[in-house]
């Protein structure tokens, strides 16, 4: 029996314990009890004054009977704040967050080019109700409640490709957090055909258990036919969904709180579309604005490959799981099947070194023969693994999204060539974008007061900081200066001729002197928005000398002036700092190839400002020429004779062609126009443009137009 045999062992143990140990230890006890133990009178002293020696407040029996498994949903339910559902205002944008990420990574692995819906309503002051619709390959009847009603469940933590979710978590817990703060079940209707029945569910999830419980159609979800039928039902029973042949909608109510700038659902969306140019993306806001973010290319990102993992990225722990579960092949064979780039004869160069045999079977391998195999494999030199996993962007469509989002009139990217951490591969890309009107400048009055009326700052300062992206501090406060605000007022408690004052100041100052850089951050074409001082992204930026590339910057801080920055870093698993997945771990090697992807950006900018500081320098030389040619071609004509007018016309010719380099124009690549032996090469990931004709940063589209009332 089991139980006997465990007892047996004990004694076992107990036996085996050498005598002079027992009584070592019994001698140390002695020790600390006449170390804790108080003299007679100063115990009787405490005990008077009413400090008693503690006593035993419960026994390992009552200890045990309150200790039982925790369920994962009970431990995220407890500890939302990992998965980014700290506060109302977060937990709305991770869940549009999540939703939106699956929707892309579903349309993508299904080879479908991604239409993606979002929609909030608010339906109470602090709460909303969230749709996220996509035409994607839609979801089977029987996953649907497991996905969205039990935690840890999805397609992609066992494997290594690169997508947006990881870990099986992300849109279940959104769910959860929705039944946890409204009460309201997870509603979800998914098509898989045009002739195919829909499905429509309403789910909670059971946290106890961490399983799905299904609300509606008796426990067993709704079949929707298809055709006008279906549609009757849809629109009968008031489900929301955008007619389409397949896809998925899943709708969440939840406590939030909605908020524009920055962290907002809009900025996601905003850099979600820069980072995306093959999607299209609806969103309609609380307030019926509508956003609509057309692709800029109908080509989808080719498809990642999944690959094995890498021997070096494998830590002891796991190879042993490993091999507890290759159930029984030999030691060749497991080396071969289950990792990159080993092959026999490296399995057997492995197995030598460690002096195990290649045909031991797995079941025979020991703790102690799995650690002298881990350690082998460190010894024996391996092949990177095979980077042709990781799909960038590209350097053209990083300049078109950024172009197509960020005003600007210089752009340009670089791609990193693919690269190698824990054994894991991964792909830095840079996209800088310099210039432009700053976003203060270009708004109406009417979206001012909008604006000043949606916000949650509590000073005016804070609001212009967080509403207009890359004004910074210095440039917010020169704007109240001018409008002669307090800093401390409150921006919902403005005073009709304080907001004018504070829209003309908005106009009139010039912030680009102040302004610090805009920093995108990106992992596997996902924004991240929090987090930004704990991330190797924005550490590195901090560590880059950007005054050797025209900006100036003070030591620790980001670069000043109107330059926008994204780095992507695209892997098949990416290291984030935590579940919540806001910041990427510091690994050298990855900091490394952001320096190198920055270097090459800044190297170009650099470039750029100089050579259009030289067009500036040379026309105000030509400017100061001219003022006088006139005055010195008349004395000059005076004294010796000679003819003015030739004279003049020689002098400006000369003039001209001293200060040549003012008249110099630059194609859209950063060429000079006329041919040139300076002319300047920026090579072709470089896009210049008006700035001029470029749209604000803070653009808001038409609201929706009501449908007029029938009579
Ligand atoms: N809109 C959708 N269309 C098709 N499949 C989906 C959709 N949404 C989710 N899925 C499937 O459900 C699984 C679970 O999604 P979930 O968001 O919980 O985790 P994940 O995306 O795998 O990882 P993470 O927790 O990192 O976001 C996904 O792996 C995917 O297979």
């Amino acid at each position: 029996m089991a139980t006997a045999k465990k007892k047996t062992a004990k004694k076992k143990v107990r036996a085996a314990k050498p005598a002079t140990r027992s009584v070592k230890k019994k001698k140390v006890k002695k020790k600390v009890r006449k170390k804790v133990a108080a003299p007679a009178s100063e115990q009787s002293l405490a005990e008077s004054n009413g400090v008693a020696s503690p006593k035993r407040r419960t026994t390992a029996k009552a200890m045990a009977a309150t200790q039982r498994d925790i369920s994962v949903s009970e431990f995220f339910a407890k500890n939302r704040h990992l998965l980014g559902f700290d506060n109302p205002r977060k937990a709305l944008l991770t869940t549009v967050k999540e939703a939106v990420d699956n929707s892309i990574d579903a349309c993508e692995e299904a080879g479908i080019l991604p239409e993606i819906w979002v929609h909030i309503q608010q339906t109470s002051a602090d709460h909303y109700k969230v749709g996220i619709q996509d035409n994607g390959p839609g979801i089977l009847k029987k996953q649907i409640p497991l996905i969205f009603g039990k935690l840890l469940y999805g397609s992609k933590f066992h494997r290594l490709r690169q997508s947006r979710g990881q870990q099986g978590i992300g849109i279940s817990a959104a769910g959860m957090y929705g039944v946890q703060t409204t009460g309201k079940p997870v509603k979800i209707i998914s098509k898989v055909g045009a002739r195919k029945s829909a499905h429509y569910y309403e789910i909670q999830i059971d946290t106890k258990k961490n399983e799905p419980r299904i609300l509606n159609g008796k426990g067993e979800g709704v079949d929707i036919p298809p055709g006008d039928k279906g549609k009757e039902y849809i629109e009968k029973h008031g489900i929301e969904w955008v007619e389409q042949p397949h896809g998925t909608r899943v709708t969440i109510e939840l406590e939030a709180k909605f908020v524009r700038g920055r962290g907002s659902v809009g900025e996601y969306l905003e850099q979600t579309a820069i980072a995306n140019p093959h999607i299209t993306l609806n969103y309609e806001d609380p307030d019926d604005f509508v956003y609509t973010y057309e692709r800029s290319t109908k080509t989808l990102p080719p498809e990642p490959k999944e690959i094995k993992p890498h021997p070096y990225g494998v830590e002891m722990g796991r190879l042993a799981t490993m091999l507890e579960e290759a159930q029984g092949s030999t030691l060749s064979e497991f080396l071969t099947s289950r990792f990159s780039r080993v092959s026999s004869p490296i399995a057997r160069r492995i197995c030598q070194s460690a002096g195990v045999g290649t045909r031991t079977n797995t079941r025979k391998v020991g703790r102690k023969e799995a650690e002298l195999l881990f350690h082998a494999i460190q010894k024996t030199k391996i092949a990177a693994p095979a980077t042709d996993c990781i799909c960038p962007i590209g350097e053209d469509l990083i300049l078109k999204g950024m172009h197509k989002v960020v005003p600007g009139e210089f752009y340009a990217a670089a791609t990193r060539p693919p690269s190698v951490y824990r054994g894991n591969p991964f792909q830095i890309e840079v996209g800088l974008t310099y210039g432009g009107t700053a976003p203060t400048q270009n708004i109406t009055k009417d979206l001012l007061l909008d604006l000043l009326e949606e916000t949650d700052a509590r000073t005016v300062r804070q609001f212009l900081v967080h509403t207009f992206n890359g004004l910074g501090g210095e440039g917010a406060d020169k704007i109240i200066k001018t409008a002669s605000l307090g800093t401390r007022q409150t921006p919902g408690k403005l005073k009709p001729k304080e907001i004018e004052a504070l829209f003309t100041a908005m106009k009139n100052v010039n912030i680009a002197e102040g302004q610090s850089m805009e920093v995108l951050r990106y992992a596997n074409r996902v924004p991240l928005q929090f987090q930004q001082s704990a991330c190797a992204i924005t550490q590195t930026i901090l560590n880059t000398n950007w005054r050797s590339y025209g900006l100036s910057q003070s030591r620790g801080g980001l670069p000043k002036g109107p330059v926008s920055l994204m780095v992507h870093i695209a892997s098949v698993w990416v290291p984030f700092t935590s579940e919540s997945k806001e910041a990427i771990a510091n690994y050298p090697e990855i900091q490394k190839e952001i320096r190198l992807g920055l270097q090459a950006v800044g190297r170009k900018l650099g470039m750029f400002l100089r050579r259009r500081l030289r067009v500036k320098q040379q026309s105000d030389r030509r400017e100061i020429f001219l003022r006088y040619l006139k005055e010195v071609s008349n004395a000059v004509s005076e004294i010796n004779g000679v003819k003015q007018p030739e004279l003049y016309e020689q002098l400006v010719n000369v003039a001209k062609r001293r200060t040549a380099d003012a008249d110099m124009k630059l194609d859209e690549r950063g060429k000079k126009i006329q041919e040139d032996p300076t002319q300047l090469d920026l090579g072709e990931n470089v896009l210049i443009v008006d700035p001029t004709q470029h749209e604000a940063a803070i653009n808001r589209v038409e609201t929706v137009e009501e449908e007029p009332e029938q009579d």
